[in-house]
């Protein structure tokens, strides 16, 4: 199976997943003064609901928080899409330290961490339904800086205690992911794909501009999860994400000046 070490890490991906040389893959490095301004692009309305948040799970590769989504309690709209499209899970990508973590970039700047919101469009029955399709799924990405502690992390990190290893999960209620955007929603938008197999290109990436906060102690947290199942030779969950992928003449709009 895949994963983020020397023998199954991005460069092996394209044996198994043809995707990963594809037209539309992510993540990219975004280069701000190449981004074009596009007045036509609505402001984005995120809309959660905290009662949908529904547990908590280490897949191996990061960790997930799941919500319900069989209403549309917890949604996207407006921004570079059309339609509505439903909060499936949240999950992040971080580093073995501070340098390094992000998958997108910003004129070849690593973060520490990022953090991808992950939805699926409505006109489709389900996420496994959309996943495949070019207009199928919606990843709002926030990039997460070394700072002063950020209250709004606290409750995940907490919960990684109880999930430290491959296939753990626990229950995890009453949260709002809208706690964790920062002030801003201005935005970078391109089409793309999903950063992990099967690297379907079926994303439209937006991209928020305005960071949020993480303290080094936080990162330790993120950092103290294992890659690897119980009984199995212990592996750090450090260093999961894809780095930049050619742009092949996508072009990059942003939603500011
Ligand atoms: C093919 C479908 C049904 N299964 C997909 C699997 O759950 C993985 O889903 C995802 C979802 C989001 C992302 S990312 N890092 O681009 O936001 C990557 C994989
Ligand atoms: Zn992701």
């Amino acid at each position: 199976a895949w994963g983020y070490g020397p023998s199954d890490g991005p460069d092996t991906w394209a044996e198994s997943f043809p995707l990963a040389n594809g037209p539309r893959q992510s993540p990219i490095n975004i280069v701000p003064k190449e981004a074009q301004f596009d007045p036509s692009l609505k402001p984005l309305k995120i809309k959660y609901d905290a009662r949908d948040a529904k547990g908590i799970l280490n897949n191996g590769h990061s960790f997930q928080v799941d919500f319900v989504d069989d209403t549309d309690s917890s949604t996207l709209t407006g921004g570079p899409i059309s339609g509505t499209y439903r909060l499936k899970q949240f999950h992040f990508h971080w580093g073995a330290s501070d340098d390094r973590g992000s998958e997108h970039t910003i004129n070849g700047i690593k973060f520490p961490c990022e953090l991808h919101l992950v939805h699926w469009n409505t006109k489709y029955a389900s996420f496994g339904e959309a996943a495949d399709k070019p207009d199928g799924l919606a990843v709002v990405g926030v990039f997460l800086k070394i700072g002063a502690a950020n209250p709004k992390l606290q409750k995940v990190l907490d919960a990684l205690d109880a999930i430290k290893t491959k296939g753990k999960q626990n229950t995890f209620s009453s949260f709002d992911p809208k706690t964790l955007l920062p002030g801003s929603l201005d935005y970078w938008t391109y089409d793309g794909s999903l950063t992990t197999p099967p690297l379907l290109e079926s994303v439209t990436w937006i991209v928020l501009k305005e960071l949020i906060s993480v303290s080094p102690a936080q990162m330790v947290k993120f950092r103290s999860l294992l890659f690897t199942g119980d009984g199995e030779p212990v592996c750090n969950m450090v260093d999961n994400y894809r780095p930049p992928q050619l742009l092949k003449g996508r072009q990059v709009r942003a939603s500011f000046k």
